[in-house]
């Protein structure tokens, strides 16, 4: 039903059956929105989010207790929106609050209609009808909220759709599909710009902000692999400086942090449903076309008999690895076509955030007691309880904070 509603009709990128719809929005997302050379030129965004982030915390003195999930859900949102529409959604300098808070509601409902259980998904007659008005209405006011993006964008775009070099660097993720529109407008209509804005809002901030509150919470309940972290960072980085995204290939502990995270507490611990588009034969048994497939890459991810002690913390594992995944026995990201193309967008937001909080506070539980990493329910594994902790600036910190 999600991929009825929320997916326009099994239309969007991530709904969408393979065949060439689906591969020309992939084209689209993969070359256009998300590779390597548009990612650098977005990359001032996402040091700028994070570097207000760690100038909220320094000059607010919430030393007692943080609301991380917030804090890095704002973080999230509005590196999101700003790479999309050019705009921040979450905290000070919202030029339109009335909007911002239109679209927060909007997100949140789309949040919890997805995340809702749909027993009518496996047994059709059991169909909720009630579930289903209410993701009808929730993709209205999506489409509503995308759309008034796009006016907006469209009636204010600031360079012609014929720029090229340096002055591309100021183009939003909307200006680039519009310009697209200009050249094929049936193929990227207004729709089809609607939906991929929203996929890679709904794809790239609770994955990502999840990552940041499971890793915190494992650091905070082992400061000895924290302060291994610190000593790396301070090594490799300084003190005279924020860290920024190069500094990730000099941070192998960092990144082995990340991986063990990504392991232990998978975002999409059932990956996306796939569907099998012909007859095959799995291990003698054979699987019709049409089959759903859900892999739980929670349990391989998680089976003691791959992984040595896999529901314990250790960083160390992944030492000597490249990147976050390992043949099948680790797919975060999942595999193959149908695998995450913002990999790179999310391991460059989690390294940089997680690497400049460690690098600028020390980090200590609120009391005595363990963080409680329980897991709730959701479209992604979020932590059953926000991840709250105390925050002190770190004295050899302090100088470079209060200049930034
Ligand atoms: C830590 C961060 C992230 C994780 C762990 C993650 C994980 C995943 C997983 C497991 C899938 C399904 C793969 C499969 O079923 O084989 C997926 C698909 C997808 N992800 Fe991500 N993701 C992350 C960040 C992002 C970001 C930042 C974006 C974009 C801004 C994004 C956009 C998408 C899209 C559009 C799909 C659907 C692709 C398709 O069906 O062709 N993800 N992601």
């Amino acid at each position: 039903m999600v991929g009825k509603h929320m997916g326009c009709n099994f239309t969007s990128l991530a709904w969408a059956p393979y065949g060439d719809h689906w591969r020309n929005l992939r084209r689209v997302a993969s070359l256009e929105i998300l590779s390597s050379s548009r990612l650098q030129l977005l990359s001032n965004i996402r040091a700028d989010e994070v570097k207000s982030l760690v100038r909220r915390l320094f000059h607010n003195q919430l030393i007692e207790s943080v609301d991380l999930r917030m804090e890095i859900y704002d973080l999230t949102m509005n590196v999101m929106m700003r790479m999309i529409a050019g705009k921040r959604y979450y905290g000070k300098h919202v030029a339109n609050l009335e909007e911002a808070k239109r679209f927060k509601e909007v997100l949140a409902a789309t949040f919890k209609v997805a995340a809702e259980s749909n027993i009518g998904d496996f047994l059709p007659w059991f169909k909720s009808r009630d579930l289903e008005k209410r993701m009808i209405r929730c993709r209205k006011m999506r489409d509503e909220c995308a759309q008034y993006l796009i006016e907006e964008r469209r009636r204010n775009r600031r360079i012609p759709s014929n720029c090229s070099g340096d002055e591309k660097t100021i183009e939003t993720l909307i200006e680039v599909l519009l310009a697209l529109q200009e050249t094929d407008p049936e193929c990227y209509n207004d729709q089809t710009i609607g939906s991929l804005m929203l996929v890679l809002i709904g794809g790239g901030t609770d994955t990502t902000t999840n990552t940041m509150e499971w890793a915190l919470s494992l650091l905070l309940n082992h400061p000895e692999i924290l302060k291994n972290a610190q000593r790396e960072i301070d090594n490799q980085v300084g003190h005279g400086r924020l860290m920024d995204e190069s500094d990730m290939a000099r941070l192998p502990y960092l990144g082995s942090i990340i991986n063990e995270t990504l392991r232990m507490y998978p975002p999409a611990p059932m990956l996306m449903p796939h569907e099998s588009s012909d007859e095959c034969t799995v291990l003698g048994y054979s699987i019709p076309r049409g089959t759903t497939l859900l892999v739980n890459i929670w349990a391989i991810q998680n089976d003691p008999k791959i992984w040595e002690d896999p529901r314990k913390f250790k960083p160390e594992r992944f030492q000597g690895h490249q990147g976050a995944r390992d043949g099948f026995r680790m797919m975060p990201f999942g595999s193959g076509r149908r695998g995450c193309p913002g990999e790179g967008l999310g391991l460059k937001m989690v390294g940089l955030a997680l690497g400049s909080l460690i690098q600028c506070f020390e980090w200590e539980r609120i009391g005595e007691e363990m963080v409680d990493m329980r897991e709730g329910t959701g479209v992604t594994m979020p932590k059953a309880r926000p991840l709250q902790a105390k925050c002190l600036p770190r004295p050899t910190m302090v100088s470079l904070l209060s200049q930034i």
